[in-house]
């Protein structure tokens, strides 16, 4: 699962549109971080519940799309990426401040009203500021591409993206893929990550992700980082999703091992 970079087959031998070029040993050309602009505060926001169970007495704000903390290179993305929505080939999916509630289809939680907890990408109100992103769903059911921009609070090394923040991009990219394909909660199980090149903050990358393999409860994925160009690979992935009952009681945790 997974392959080389650059390269890539399934299971099944079927040939995957290589997503990113990048020749071995040549030295990658990291574009110059765009300036990080002034985050502007979002206004407060309604709270609300996308559940199938609880009438909603607000509506929700959908944050999947374009605010002023958007970059011209994002808008123009993500523009792109809603035109293939046109012909069905892609949906849009909606994200909220709350956590797994963007694909009620999938999940039928009842969402208690109240501040509640956040997801975890929706916690930074200023625009701009830190996760900025769509995701897409194919048709299939079986691929999904994030459009992000990393603001400048997910820095880890001067000027670059921290590694953590890149593993929640590719977590909640692959994550929405398992959710979708299987049509019930799943959980993370497994996630390996290769970093090839360190994404400059301001950047505005896609993840696209697809499930290689559903066995059962397992769902294994892998994912791409690549800037819009795809001329950099930043990172490469492979995951393991395991579907669960009730995404609001995970099982019970296993006994740690005795020393
Ligand atoms: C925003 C929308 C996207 C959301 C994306 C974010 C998703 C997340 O971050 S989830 C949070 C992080 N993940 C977690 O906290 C999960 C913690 N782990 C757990 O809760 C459990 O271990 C869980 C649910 C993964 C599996 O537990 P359980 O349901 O009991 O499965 P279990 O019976 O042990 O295993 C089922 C199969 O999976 C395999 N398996 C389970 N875990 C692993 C693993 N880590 N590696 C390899 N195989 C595994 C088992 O070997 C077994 O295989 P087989 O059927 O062939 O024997």
């Amino acid at each position: 699962m997974g392959g080389g970079r650059g390269r890539r087959s399934n299971p099944a031998g079927d040939s995957i549109p290589q997503l990113c070029h990048r020749t071995p040993g040549v030295p990658i050309d990291v574009p110059v971080p765009t300036p990080p602009h002034v985050p502007q505060p979002r206004p407060p926001r309604p709270h609300c519940c996308v559940s199938l169970q609880a009438s909603c007495s607000v509506s929700p704000q959908d944050l999947a799309v374009p605010n002023a903390g958007w970059s011209a290179a994002m808008c123009e993305q993500y523009q792109r990426l809603l035109r293939c929505t046109t012909n069905g080939s892609w949906r849009r999916i909606p994200s909220y401040r709350r956590g797994l509630d963007h694909l009620p289809e999938v999940l039928q939680m009842t969402v208690d009203p109240g501040p509640g907890p956040r997801l975890f990408l929706r916690n930074v109100d200023a625009e701009g500021a830190g996760f900025e992103y769509a995701i897409f769903l194919h048709a299939s059911g079986r691929r999904t591409r994030c459009l992000c921009q990393v603001g400048p609070y997910l820095e880890g090394h001067q000027g670059f993206a921290h590694g953590g923040a890149i593993a929640t991009l590719v977590d909640t990219t692959v994550g929405t893929c398992a959710l979708a394909a299987a049509k019930m909660s799943a959980m993370t199980a497994k996630l390996s990550i290769s970093y090839l090149a360190p994404v400059p903050l301001g950047a505005v990358v896609v993840a696209d992700s697809r499930v290689e393999q559903h066995e059962g409860r397992k769902i294994f994925l892998s994912c791409q980082v690549c800037d819009t160009q795809r001329d950099t690979l930043y990172a490469e992935a492979t995951a393991l999703f395991i579907q669960v009952e009730d995404n609001n009681s995970p099982p019970s945790p296993a006994a740690c091992p005795q020393r």
